[in-house]
């Protein structure tokens, strides 16, 4: 989904007002949503704490806040201002919600959910008093209190539209963006007050598109996926093959991670290469849905009929004659290769990337790219300059996971949390991505849609509570891969 400006928004806010759609219509769907969206990701809770300024930001507060009291919940307005500074529109949802007073004095407690409803797109510089010291208050009881912090449209404090960010801005758990996200906000930089990103959509806004931007960078959102259907007759060899190499002594876990996630994927056939040295203790470890080939060399994924291969996690560092082997499958193939993790460490150590072609997606981390492609620039530069050098997929993992081809703009992926931080979620992830690319998803669409799934996976394993942050492992977001499919929104 394209990102925009504030001004942009503003000027779509306005197309839709002058065909009839009115303010209050849109900022009453816009605090449903905003409900629905945190029912579902934080049910655990039963309390929030809404911060309000004066203008229509803290307007859907209260029109998620009565959402939330009617789930249950407890409401406490914070608020610096009288009644009577509030925009009419915000003063109407205010009554509308009830005999809850504006709290102008009383922290929050632990536990509280917070909802920051300071400033929306009408935000103008930075932070000015009374709502720079509630801002400030938000932040430090997520620091403190544990409370997670909740950002309505835009984090108060950092610009939107261009992702600066000023003194003492909401350093948001979550954002929920209403309408289309806010370019800024979109940045490498701004993740730490942005946190994963949920887009509002407002049915109003359906037909009506922001102005192509050639270089605005895409979210990656539900509604942008798609997930494939299967005729009716489909047999195991039409829903993909999947030819892995992974693993070695000391690291069969990220193996048995690709080839299970492969598998999760819905490909119909996975097949794990493994050396003699590891054959006999990887193959009782691995679904029995899963085939296990004793193999010598990689060369001979080529002769096999796959649909995609993967190649490198847990590879460690190969011996030379297994490392050009592996660096000839690359060259040689002409399906779908994911190159990830000591794969991409091979290619970078042996000057190798004259021979990716644009079969290949590539999956670093910071560490690996840096090792691929050295360079001071921001993350979205980098990604965009590699793929102008060389023809592939590229997948650029990191809290806010950036996605680009040659000649493509940047697809943002939306989801994703802190607790992703283990082992293993790399593995995952390339398994992921060659099971969608052996289902027939183009590279791109395999890859946009795997990063999406893999985030929502593990936010909804939180929201399970039969995870923490503390404890949500690559096998947990496996486990939540069916719930992930089933919030991709359309199915073509
Ligand atoms: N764009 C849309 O289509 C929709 C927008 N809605 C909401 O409306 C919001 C925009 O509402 P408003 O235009 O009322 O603007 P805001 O709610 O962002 O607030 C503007 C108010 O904040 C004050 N202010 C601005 N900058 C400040 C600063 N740096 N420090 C302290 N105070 C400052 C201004 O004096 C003004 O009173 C959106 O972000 C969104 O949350 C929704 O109601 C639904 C539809």
């Amino acid at each position: 989904m394209q990102s925009v400006s504030c001004e942009s928004m503003r000027d779509l806010e306005n197309a839709v007002f002058a065909i009839g759609h009115t303010p209050e219509a849109l900022m009453l769907q816009a605090g449903e949503r905003m409900s629905q969206a945190i029912l579902r990701y934080y049910p655990s809770h039963s309390h929030a704490t809404a911060y309000l300024g004066k203008g229509h930001n803290a307007g859907d507060a209260l029109v998620l806040a009565k959402y939330l009291q009617k789930a249950g919940w407890s409401i406490q307005l914070r608020c610096p201002y009288l009644e009577d500074d509030l925009s009419p529109l915000t003063l109407k949802m205010l009554e509308s919600l009830g005999a809850i007073p504006l709290d102008s004095s009383t922290p929050p407690t632990a536990g509280s959910l917070l909802i920051d409803g300071l400033l929306g797109i009408g935000a103008n510089g930075p932070l000015r008093p009374p709502l720079r010291e509630l801002a400030t208050e938000m932040n430090q009881a997520r620091d403190s209190l544990g409370c997670r912090l909740i950002s309505l449209d835009t984090p108060s404090g950092v610009n939107a539209s261009t992702g600066e960010i000023y003194p003492a801005a909401v350093k948001a758990d979550h954002t929920l963006c209403v309408g289309y996200p806010k370019s800024g906000l979109l940045k490498s930089s701004c993740i730490q007050h942005v946190g994963a990103l949920t887009q509002i959509a407002l049915d109003a806004l359906e037909d009506h598109s922001p102005k192509a931007c050639q270089s605005s960078p895409e979210l990656i959102t539900p509604h942008t996926l798609r997930r494939k259907r299967r005729d009716f007759d489909t047999h195991k060899g039409q829903a993909g093959r999947v030819g892995i190499w992974a693993g070695s002594k000391g690291m069969l876990g990220a193996a048995v991670l690709t080839a299970t996630a492969a598998l999760k994927s819905g490909a119909g056939l996975i097949t794990l290469f493994s050396p003699p040295e590891i054959y006999s203790i990887i193959a009782p470890m691995l679904p029995p849905e899963i085939m296990v080939r004793l193999s010598l060399s990689p060369l001979t994924m080529l002769e096999q009929n796959f649909d995609a291969i993967v190649l490198g996690p847990g590879i460690g560092t190969p011996d030379s004659n297994l490392a050009n082997q592996l660096l000839a499958v690359v060259e040689r193939s002409s399906i779908p290769i994911v190159l990830d993790a000591d794969m991409l460490n091979l290619i970078a150590r042996e000057e190798k990337l004259s021979s990716l072609h644009p079969k290949c997606i590539l999956t670093p981390h910071p560490g690996e790219m840096q090792r691929l492609f050295p360079s001071s620039e921001s993350r979205e530069k980098i990604a965009l300059n590699f793929c102008e050098l060389y023809p592939v997929t590229l997948l650029f993992k990191g809290a806010r996971t950036i996605i680009t081809e040659p000649n493509k703009v940047l697809y943002v992926n939306s989801t994703g949390t802190p607790a992703m931080a283990t082992a293993g979620q790399g593995d995952v992830l390339s398994g992921l991505i060659g099971g969608l690319c052996a289902q027939g998803y183009t590279l791109l669409d395999a890859t946009k849609l795997s990063a999406w799934l893999a985030g929502e996976a593990a936010q909804l394993a939180l929201a399970s509570q039969t995870e923490t942050e503390e404890t949500l492992s690559a096998s947990s977001v496996i486990h939540f891969l069916p719930q992930a499919f089933l919030a991709v929104a359309r199915q073509a």
